[in-house]
């Protein structure tokens, strides 16, 4: 495994030129009222009647109205990284700190196949493979997600993961996301955590067994045990091996193109959990639940 920490960035795009309206430049949204505040160029009459380019300040109704939540304005993250980044993991601590909903793309995939649907077997075979799932069904899943929930803040955990995925999402759900968390890691690290994700002791099965023998439910409990314990299809080198490739091929352009418009928050993923969150912290203060 190699230590991949940074992606290679694609060269920043140009400065924007005064009065651009470029809709990702000199503006942050105000989380609370979706308005958005800038410190715009406009070009004005100075003295003498002189055209000069002034900066001022916008206040300007961000154009949300037309998403897929209708008027509802919502504020999405998505929260990126390799796999085992520790993105799950934090997700959860924001959640609880910060009052956003957390909607793990591969989570729902997993509920999907769970649920007995049409596209299961599938979905299957894609995450067994380290595969990307074609964009409408996790986008139907994310939607249906969002569109259930009456929060407006929501964390996007592992999507989009291509760039496909991500061009599919904001001309669906016209949803462009506030900014992007990414969790950089290396390899090494990232494979010695999915492999002990995956980790259960002898002593655990002898102990289950046990128990199922105490309750006579051996026949139909135990196995059922056994493939919970498990944990998932994808923790095993062979399939980590492949998520890294699709990772550096078809993930980190998404972080690359968010980064050229100056939205993606990088974490150094590689520090222990706690001093992870410390970073997450600083950035998801404006966002601190009302006490
Ligand atoms: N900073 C950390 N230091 C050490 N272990 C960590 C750290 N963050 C998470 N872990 C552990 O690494 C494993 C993977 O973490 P987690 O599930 O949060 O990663 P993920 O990025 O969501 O993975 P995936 O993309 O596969 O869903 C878990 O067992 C978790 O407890
Ligand atoms: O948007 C997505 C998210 C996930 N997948 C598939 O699921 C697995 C596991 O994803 P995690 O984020 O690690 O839970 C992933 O390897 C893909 O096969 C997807 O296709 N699209």
């Amino acid at each position: 495994a190699t230590d991949r920490p940074t992606p290679q960035h694609a060269p920043r795009a140009p400065p924007t030129p005064p009065c651009d309206p470029s809709p990702w430049s000199r503006r942050r949204a105000d989380p609370s009222t979706g308005i958005r505040f800038g410190a715009q160029l406009v070009r004005r009459r100075g003295a003498m009647g002189t055209v000069v380019d002034a900066p001022a300040v916008v206040t300007e109704k961000e154009v949300v109205a037309e998403n897929m939540l209708g008027d509802k304005k919502v504020t999405v993250v998505f929260v990126l990284g390799g796999p085992g980044s520790g993105k799950g993991t934090q997700c959860s601590n924001i959640v609880e700190h910060f009052g956003f909903t957390h909607l793990s793309a591969g989570d729902l995939l997993r509920a999907e196949i769970k649920s007995g649907s049409e596209n299961g077997t599938m979905i299957e075979n894609m995450i067994k493979e380290g595969k990307i799932v074609p964009s409408e069904v996790t986008i139907k899943l994310l939607q249906q997600a969002m569109i259930k929930n009456e929060n407006d803040k929501f964390l996007i955990d592992g999507f989009p993961r291509n760039e496909e995925n991500r061009a599919a999402f904001e001309n669906v759900t016209k949803i462009s996301p506030a900014f992007v968390l990414f969790f950089n890691c290396s390899e090494e690290e990232m494979e010695r955590r999915l492999l002990g994700r995956n980790e259960v002791s002898f002593f655990t099965y002898v102990l289950m067994f046990g128990l199922c023998i105490l309750i006579k439910t051996t026949l139909f409990l135990f196995p059922t045990i056994c493939i919970i314990l498990q944990g998932r299809v994808d923790d095993n080198i062979e399939t980590i091996r492949k998520r890294f490739k699709v990772f550096v091929e078809s993930s980190l352009p998404v972080i690359e193109y968010y980064d050229a418009k100056d939205k993606v928050k990088k974490i150094d993923a590689a520090k222990p959990i706690p001093e992870v969150f410390e970073d997450v912290k600083a950035i998801f203060a404006p966002y601190a639940k009302a006490t």
